[in-house]
Formats: C-alpha cells, structure tokens, sequence
C-alpha cells in the first residue's frame, strides 16, 4: 500500500465548550477514495473544515507527505494540496466555462496597457482539464457556466482544483440534490481523479453512492471514529447501520420489546420482525 499523503493523529475539535470531535486519526492514501459518513451531526463537516485550514484543530498532529504541517487557512492547506470543492463551488452561472476555470488567476496575454484576459488559452484548458475527467459533451470554453449541467459544473469545479495542484480532493456532498445521472456522472468523475493518482475524500450521506467509488470508509458517530475500513470489510448493511450511530438497530429492538410486552413475552413472528425491520429501514 502506498505511503498516506495526509495523516491525522488524534485530531479534536471543540468550538468552545463544546467538543466536537474526539482524537481521530486516519489515513488518506493517493488514489483512494476515502468516504467520509455519518449521520447529521456527526461532525463530518467540522472534519472537512479542520482537513481544508478552515477551522485549526484544537489538539492533534496533521502529516502530509510524511512531514507535520499546519493549516492556518485555506490557503495554507491548498499549499499542501488539499482542496475542498463544494457542489458548484467557485463556479459562476453567467461567466463563461473559460473565465470561471480561472477567476482569480486570469492568464493574460499582451503588455501594459494590452495585457487582457487570454480568452482562447483559458478555453481551451478549461475545456480540456473537464473532459480529461470524462465529460466530453463540453466542447467550447466560451459557453456560459449557468448552461451546463450539474455534473458538468462539477466536472469544472474538480478539474479547476486539479489544475492547481490539488492531490487531495475533499468533496462535500458531491451527489447531493442530483438526479440519478447526474450523480452518476459525479461519481464518475471521482474514479476519474482516483485514476490521475489523486486522493479524494467524498463526504456523502448516500451508502450507495460511497460503496460504488469508495476503497476506504470512515464513520462518524458523535465525533469519534467509530469505524475505519476498507471496501469489501463490511456489508451493505452493516455501513447502514454505522451510519444510523446503530441507532436503526437500537429502536428495533425497543419496537420488539415493546411487541413482547403487549404480547405476554411472545416473540413476533418472521413476518411482524420483518414488517418491523421493514419500518426501521432508511430511506436514503
Ligand atoms: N460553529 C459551531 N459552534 C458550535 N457547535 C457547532 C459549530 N459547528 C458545528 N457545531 C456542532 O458540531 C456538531 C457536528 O456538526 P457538523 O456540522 O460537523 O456535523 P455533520 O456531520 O457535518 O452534519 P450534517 O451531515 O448535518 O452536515 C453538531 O452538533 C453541531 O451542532
């Protein structure tokens, strides 16, 4: 197994009184996905905020590439590499796919007074950085931004943070409020960066989409790390309840015994547990 690009030992976070998460350590390795779940609450989007120099840890050791380091800003985290793209972040509807590419780091062409924009070069890498992560239907960099779709303006905003120099990519609900295809094409994406050697973390709520892409898995509950695993380690299942704190399978069992009390001790049947099981199961 490769060496991780991003280490955390025993990270914690409170914000004030209040703390949020407890000592966790992880390992992000380059061409993994690591998916990041949890049920709300849970303190994935403080972990996201720690891991990308929003917020400093308020104990606890970072490593990237297997030297300390410390993020005090975004910026300083974007220094070492890692970035975090939210749905559509950094991606303006009425600007053009070229500009939006690079709003705030605008190549130019000419001197003095003619130094302007260089329209022709911003489109041509932005075209070429989204189709590069395998959406090909984008062609013309002149387009506006508010004409693609959701996965394509996702596409943009990864393959912006890819150009650069992203290799560790934290996605935060990529799939979130998408139809099906979409999400698929995000998902795709994700596989795409995977390919390039880069590491994602893909923050996400749907077990579906986390046990399509993911290698590696790391649940939240109340802020601790309450599994740490890789593809194949765990059933379907068993991430659904991980995810539920175990509390899907908690209420269950308080419905069962709620059963054997109005039923003198008896235990439900195959089909009333069933039917039972069937109440508890989450929708997403
Ligand atoms: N700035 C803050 N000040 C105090 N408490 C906070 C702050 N931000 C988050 N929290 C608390 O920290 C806990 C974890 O929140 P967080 O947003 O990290 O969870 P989450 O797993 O991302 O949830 P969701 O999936 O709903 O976004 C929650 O109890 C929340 O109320």
């Amino acid at each position: 197994m490769s060496e991780p690009l991003l280490k955390l030992t025993d990270v914690s976070k409170s914000y004030g009184a209040t703390a949020v998460l407890h000592d966790i350590s992880l390992e992000v390795r380059p061409g993994e996905v690591l998916c990041l779940l949890g049920d709300n609450g849970a303190g994935k989007s403080t972990l996201i905020k720690v891991l990308s120099g929003f917020h400093e840890p308020t104990s606890g050791t970072f490593e990237v590439d297997g030297k300390p380091a410390t993020f005090k800003s975004p910026r300083d985290a974007g220094e070492h590499g890692i970035a975090c793209v939210h749905q559509f972040g950094g991606t303006f509807p009425l600007m053009s796919i070229g500009r939006s590419f690079f709003v705030g780091a605008e190549p130019t062409k000419g001197w003095g007074p003619l130094r302007r924009f260089d329209r022709k070069f911003a489109g041509e890498v932005a075209v070429r950085e989204i189709r590069a992560l395998g959406i090909t239907r984008v062609t013309d960099g002149d387009r506006l931004v508010g004409g693609l779709s959701g996965g394509e303006r996702q596409a943009l905003a990864i393959g912006r943070a890819v150009y650069f120099g992203a290799n560790v990519l934290i996605l935060d609900e990529p799939t979130a409020a998408l139809g099906v295809k979409e999400a698929a094409h995000v998902l795709r994406i994700i596989m795409q960066a995977r390919q390039k050697g880069i590491a994602v973390i893909l923050v996400t709520h749907n077990v579906t989409h986390a046990m399509a892409v993911g290698d590696h898995f790391a649940v939240l509950i109340r802020g601790t790390l309450a599994a740490d695993f890789r593809k194949g380690e765990r059933t379907r299942e068993e991430i659904t309840d991980l995810m539920a704190g175990g509390e899907a399978m908690a209420e269950l069992e308080a419905e069962i015994e709620a059963y054997q009390r109005e039923h003198a001790g008896q235990v439900p049947d195959p089909a009333e547990l069933e039917q039972l099981a069937d109440h508890q199961k989450p929708t997403a």
